[in-house]
């Protein structure tokens, strides 16, 4: 993959079986949230071949497009939550696509299923703030409000940038905890760009090391040490 003449993604050939949680690692820049986008379907690569949940997103179209994007269940790094909503709308968004058109358009005047929204938003901790406008909560916050969006959702392949660059240690455990067991709970996946070692190899199973758009790491989290993560980012950045 190449915009214009940086290639941001190149030999990259990757499996990753169904119950696996894998952390993406490496320098800014090195393809990590290409990787993600390619998998979700934004982002079209130039060449290869991309299988998700047994399909190619970039060969989808209409509804058979819509299914997989049911399954597929994305934290982007700039957490993409219309601020000027409230708290529950952008929760509930994470289950649009099992709604017909007018219960979802209805839901913005009425919200539905608040019992459901409030107790994804309990389970990080911010079950008081259902009502709140969005732009009214800190990064961390929001970050939490992303992560409720996917536990209502209940995605199979669970895709994470960055998931908890904005909270502090204990909230951090909390949400790669949540997103791990949500992914594996029905035999999904967690992918997880991250940049805190010790959050990676506490969570993850498996570790996919960047540079350059490139493979250059991958292992089992069990044979690596935080040390060891830190020296792959001195010599790759
Ligand atoms: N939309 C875009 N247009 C042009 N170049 C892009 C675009 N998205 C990414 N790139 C380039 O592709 C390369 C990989 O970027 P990417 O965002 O995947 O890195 P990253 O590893 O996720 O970085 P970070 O940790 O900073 O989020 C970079 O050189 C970046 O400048």
């Amino acid at each position: 993959m190449r915009f214009g003449g940086t290639p941001a993604l190149s030999g990259v050939d990757l499996e990753v079986a169904a119950g696996e949680r894998l952390a993406v690692v490496g320098a800014s820049g090195a393809g990590k949230s290409t990787l993600l986008g390619v998998l979700n379907g934004s982002v079209r690569p130039d060449v290869g071949e991309v299988r998700v949940l047994g399909a190619d997103p970039a060969a989808l179209r209409g509804r058979d497009l819509r299914r997989l994007r049911a399954r597929t269940g994305t934290i982007h790094q700039g957490l993409e939550l219309p601020g000027a909503l409230r708290v529950v709308h952008n929760v509930n968004a994470g289950r649009l696509g099992s709604w017909s058109v007018a219960r979802a358009a209805w839901s913005l005047v009425r919200p539905q299923g608040t019992a459901e929204v409030h107790d994804v938003l309990d389970r990080v901790g911010l079950g008081d703030r259902m009502y709140e406008r969005t732009d009214r909560l800190s990064g961390g916050q929001r970050q939490r409000i992303a992560l409720a969006r996917l536990l209502l959702q209940r995605p199979e392949l669970v895709l994470a940038d960055e998931p908890a660059s904005a909270l502090d240690p204990a909230l951090a455990d909390l949400a790669l905890g949540l997103l791990g067991e949500l992914a594996t709970a029905r035999g999904g996946v967690l992918l997880a760009c991250l940049h805190d070692p010790a959050l990676a190899l506490r969570h993850c199973d498996r570790v996919v090391g960047l540079a350059d758009g490139r493979v250059v790491l991958d292992a089992p989290a069990r044979t690596l040490t935080v040390p060891a993560l830190e020296e792959f980012y001195g010599v790759t950045r």
